[in-house]
Formats: structure tokens, sequence, C-alpha cells
């Protein structure tokens, strides 16, 4: 990650998460330390519910450094943290319904915001067009690449009704539902950037190891090289934040 730093006053897109830091260093009184935007790497991760999207996510995590977040995860957080939009986005989300864009990409950019690391997985996102539009006017962040994972709806119904996590909408009316929606509102947003050459598709019908496999190629050019790792801890000693402590004999 860029340690670039910005003096408060430089010019930044209006709106994007660089913005966002830039007030919140004014309001602090410093100047911010931050990646500038364009050097965020996104990937969105499609597919339909229950195709297998977090699931994956956990090992493209864990293999090659990204930070997984996950719209709904925020949106059901958001629920129980009691804040004013929780009892909407609760009954949207067991009506199977997709909640109002300003919503969700806000969490989005507080979660990047918040982050040290600068390579996000954002899963389940954009939902539909006006999730994409919103998510590009807010951050000014392009995708990378698109990753849609491809499952036939007998094989999704049968993992949701599996998952057995206490979800509200894992049942089998709600999940009718968020299939329709799927197909409506969120194959749109594949279209779109199929139409960009961006779509990256994978067969999700293959057990957990085998749908890994066909993906990690896709991920291999994000991997830190053990010198740009030399770097940063360079970096990091430089600058104090780790100490060399004696090994006890
Ligand atoms: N390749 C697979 N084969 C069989 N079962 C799987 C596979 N991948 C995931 N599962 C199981 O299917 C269920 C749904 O998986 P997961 O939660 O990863 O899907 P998702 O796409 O993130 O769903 P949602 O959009 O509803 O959050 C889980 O119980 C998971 O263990
Ligand atoms: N961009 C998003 C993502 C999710 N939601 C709502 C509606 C979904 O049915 C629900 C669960 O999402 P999942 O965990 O299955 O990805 O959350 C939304 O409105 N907008």
């Amino acid at each position: 990650m860029s340690n670039e730093v910005h003096a408060v006053g430089d010019k930044v897109e209006p709106g994007s998460v660089d913005t966002v830091l830039e007030s919140v260093a004014m309001e602090n009184g410093v100047a911010a330390k931050r990646s500038p935007v364009k050097d965020l790497k996104v990937v969105f991760v499609l597919g339909g519910p229950g195709s297998g999207k977090g699931t994956q996510c956990a090992k493209i995590v864990d293999t090659f450094g990204f930070v997984h977040l996950s719209a709904g995860d925020l949106l059901r957080a958001e629920i129980n943290s009691g804040n004013e939009n929780g009892t909407m986005i609760q009954n949207m989300i067991k009506e199977g319904k997709i909640v109002p864009a300003e919503v969700t990409v806000k969490l989005l950019e507080k979660a990047m915001k918040e982050s040290d690391n600068d390579k996000f997985l954002i899963d389940g996102f954009p939902r539909n067009l006006d999730n994409r539009k919103c998510f590009d006017e807010v951050t000014g962040i392009e995708p990378q690449f698109i990753l849609f994972f491809d499952c036939p709806e007998d094989e999704m119904e049968r993992r949701l009704l599996g998952r057995n996590q206490g979800r509200v909408d894992d049942n089998i009316e709600t999940i009718r539902k968020r299939f329709k929606v799927f197909i409506d509102s969120s194959l749109p947003v594949v279209g779109h950037y199929e139409e960009c050459g961006k779509v990256h598709k994978i067969d999700a019908t293959k057990t957990p190891s085998e749908v890994f496999e066909s993906i990690k190629p896709l991920f291999k050019h994000f991997k830190q090289t053990d010198s740009e790792i030399q770097v940063e801890l360079v970096e990091a000693i430089k600058n104090h934040s780790i100490r060399s402590t004696p090994v006890a004999a």
C-alpha cells in the first residue's frame, strides 16, 4: 500500500474516499496519510444467492491478502447496531429486496476508509444498476474485474436450505424472491461489465476446492512479491511501527 502523504487542501475527487479521509483529517487537525483512491484495488464478487461467494472470498483472503467486504454482512451489522436505518434494512432483507444504494455504499466506503489494506473483495455488490452508479459516483473506483459465480437455481436452493446460519432470508419463500431479484436486477449489472470485458465467469457447481483452483490464476497478479514485502517491512521499521525485540536465548 502506498504511504503517500497529502497535505490538507491537496486536490482530491469530490465525494471520494479521499474526500472523506481529508475531512476526517481536517477535523483532527492533521494531514491525511492514505493511498489515493485510484490505488485501491477492488474486485466485485457476484453470483446468485448461495452460489458460494462468501465461501470463496474466505479462501481468497487467506491466500491473497484481500479484505473481504460482504455488503450483506455490513447491512446485517447495521441492523444489529440499533442505528436508525436498522428496521428498514431488516424489512427489506426479509422480503429479499435491495436496500437503497446510498445506505450500502456509505457502509462500504466507511469500511474501506477504516482499513489499512488497499485490496478489497466486495461481495454481493453491486446488486443492481443503481448500486453500481452510486458506488462509481461516491468513490470513483473502477473495479479490476468481476468474479461471477455461475450456479443453477436448484443447487443454490439446496445449499441455502442447508446453510443453517439462522438467517431470516434462508427460507423457501424469501429464497424464491431473492432468485427473482437476482435475475431481474443483478444480472443486468453482470451484463454491463461483460460489455466492458471485465467478467470472469466461474463454474460454481464444483466442490469448494475445485472452484478455488479455477479462481486462483486470476489473483496471482495481486500476490505481493518477497521484495515488496521487504520494502514494506523496512519502511515500517523506519517509522518505528515495528520494534526489534531481542529473542530470548
Ligand atoms: N462449491 C460448493 N459446493 C457445495 N456447497 C457449497 C459450495 N460453496 C458453498 N457451499 C455451501 O453453500 C452455502 C452457501 O454458501 P455461501 O454462503 O458461500 O454462498 P453465498 O453466495 O455467499 O450466499 P449469499 O449470497 O446468500 O450470502 C453454505 O452452506 C456453504 O457451505
Ligand atoms: N448490495 C446489497 C447486498 C445485499 N443486500 C441485502 C439484500 C440481500 O438479499 C441481503 C443478503 O445479502 P447476501 O448476504 O445474500 O449477499 O442483503 C442489499 O440490499 N444490497
